[in-house]
């Protein structure tokens, strides 16, 4: 019998700072597509965040480990970070594809990212990369006209409102970001006075 090729899961993302948001999606789509396990890359430098303020690329890196530390399923990669430039998901399933030669690739992302991904970089090669698979997100229902129908994916998961945006402002404003995401991140926030002005 030939052996059952690597499922990998790639959860890209600029984790400014990681939330339950992400590890929610990640896990459900885990059990859904039987992943053997999940990579989160955190952006280097987003290509769609051009012009806004992003978190210093190691602070969102070491927020991302902590925030996976407990689950043996899930990992960490920097190969976004490390790569100079702006980042684009074709470099970062490219980079993997070399990290995990014969694994199969699901990229899991937001709906609200998938109906961007015609405007990503070299699309069409995206497609034959990975399987792309998209988390619906609360108020969001999903529109792929125009994309692969047989390489991407739906997946509903239990609808947490949670996003990094919030997550900066609550800590600006010195209100509680405790169990919108882990107990670690909530602590290195503090630590490091992340999202306060004093975090470049
Ligand atoms: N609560 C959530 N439920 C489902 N998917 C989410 C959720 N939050 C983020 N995502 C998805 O996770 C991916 C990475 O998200 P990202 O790091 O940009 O977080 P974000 O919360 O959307 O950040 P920001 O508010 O700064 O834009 C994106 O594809 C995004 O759509
Ligand atoms: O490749 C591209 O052109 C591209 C454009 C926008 C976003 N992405 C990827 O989509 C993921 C979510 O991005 P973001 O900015 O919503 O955190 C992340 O892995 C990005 O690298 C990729």
């Amino acid at each position: 019998m030939t052996p059952r090729r690597p499922r990998l899961g790639v959860m890209g993302g600029t984790f400014d700072p990681i939330h339950h948001g992400h590890l929610v999606a990640a896990s459900e789509v885990a059990a859904e597509f039987d992943l053997d396990e999940v990579v989160f890359v955190p952006t280097g430098n987003p290509t769609f965040k051009q012009g806004q303020h992003v978190t210093a690329a190691e602070h969102r890196y070491l927020m991302a480990v902590i925030a996976t530390a407990s689950n043996p399923r899930f990992t960490v990669s920097r190969v976004d970070i490390d790569r100079p430039g702006l980042t684009y998901t074709v470099d970062t399933l490219r980079d993997l594809n070399l990290h995990r030669p014969g694994a199969d690739l699901f990229f899991i992302t937001g709906a609200d990212a998938v109906e961007q991904i015609l405007s990503w970089k070299d699309p069409d090669e995206l497609f034959g990369m990975a399987q792309f698979v998209a988390v619906t997100r609360p108020g969001h229902t999903l529109s792929i006209a125009g994309l692969p129908a047989d390489r991407v994916s739906q997946h509903e998961i239990p609808a947490l409102a949670i996003s990094s945006t919030d997550v900066r402002a609550r800590a600006r404003a010195g209100q509680p970001v405790w169990y919108l995401v882990p107990d670690g991140v909530v602590q290195y926030i503090a630590k490091h006075g992340l999202y306060r002005g004093n975090d470049e």
